[in-house]
């Protein structure tokens, strides 16, 4: 015999919105703290910005070696891989920018509920992207993270050429060239990927996740 939503705790209310006509959220019967207490740390979303070329892949990917080394469950999902696959078909206009942060934003949230410090690289280049990913989630789960690197010194880098093809014209809407990049106001940590070393920026980032109480001293 099925339960009615009603009557079963496991059953959150009836959904009728939008597409999302006659759907019941199912509750899991483990828990993110249960999780957070088996695996000896918490779990977060650290969303990494900044222009391409800043530094959020190498940084993302050192922190969660970083982590990794520990023990701890990490997974980075960065902006180039992502959309090989489950965002293949967006591109880089305003509103696929906006649609491919809404699904990130919503697979963080999951990572999140799966106790896992999921660090996120994308450009995320827009103000009111971030702060809807933001939403997702409670207070406290949500680093933002501004990987601040002038845009000289990551035309300068130019890592995988794509400054020269943009200047060229070769490349529409490229981020800080013909298209905007909103700097975060109020970041939970703003890191200097321009002037500093890769090792300061870990640190400083593992230092902000020891003192929130995310993960514990690392040995
Ligand atoms: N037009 C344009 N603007 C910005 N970036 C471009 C563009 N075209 C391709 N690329 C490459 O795609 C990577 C950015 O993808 P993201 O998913 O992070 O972008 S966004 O958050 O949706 O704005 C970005 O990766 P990173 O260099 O790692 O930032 C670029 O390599
Ligand atoms: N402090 C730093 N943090 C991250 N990357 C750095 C730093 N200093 C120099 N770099 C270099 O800058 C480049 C950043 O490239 P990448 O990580 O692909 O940037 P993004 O993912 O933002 O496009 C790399 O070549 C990296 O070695």
């Amino acid at each position: 015999m099925t339960a009615s939503p009603a009557s079963n705790p496991a059953y959150g209310a009836l959904t009728n919105q939008g597409n999302s006509t006659n759907i019941v959220w199912h509750h899991s019967t483990v828990t993110r703290e249960a999780r957070a207490y088996q695996r000896g740390h918490r779990s977060a979303i650290l969303w990494f910005t900044g222009l391409s070329g800043s530094g959020k892949s190498t940084l993302a990917n050192a922190v969660n070696s970083a982590l990794f080394e520990q023990g701890m469950a990490c997974y980075v999902l960065d902006g180039d891989n992502i959309r090989h696959g489950l965002c293949k078909d967006l591109g880089f206009s305003d509103s696929d920018r906006e649609e491919n942060i809404r699904r990130i934003g919503e697979v963080a949230k999951l990572f999140l509920d799966a106790g896992v410090v999921v660090l996120t690289a994308f450009v995320s280049p827009f103000k009111a992207d971030r702060d809807r990913a933001r939403a997702l989630v409670g207070e406290g789960d949500f680093i933002e993270i501004h990987c601040a690197a002038d845009l000289g010194v990551c035309e300068e880098r130019d890592t995988k050429g794509l400054y020269a093809k943009a200047r060229a014209g070769e490349i529409k809407e490229f981020t800080g060239i013909s298209s905007p990049y909103e700097e975060p106001e109020l970041p939970e940590l703003r890191v200097d990927t321009g002037g500093q070393g890769l090792e300061e920026c870990v640190t400083h980032i593992i230092g902000y996740l020891q003192g929130q109480g995310i993960i514990p001293e690392l040995s």
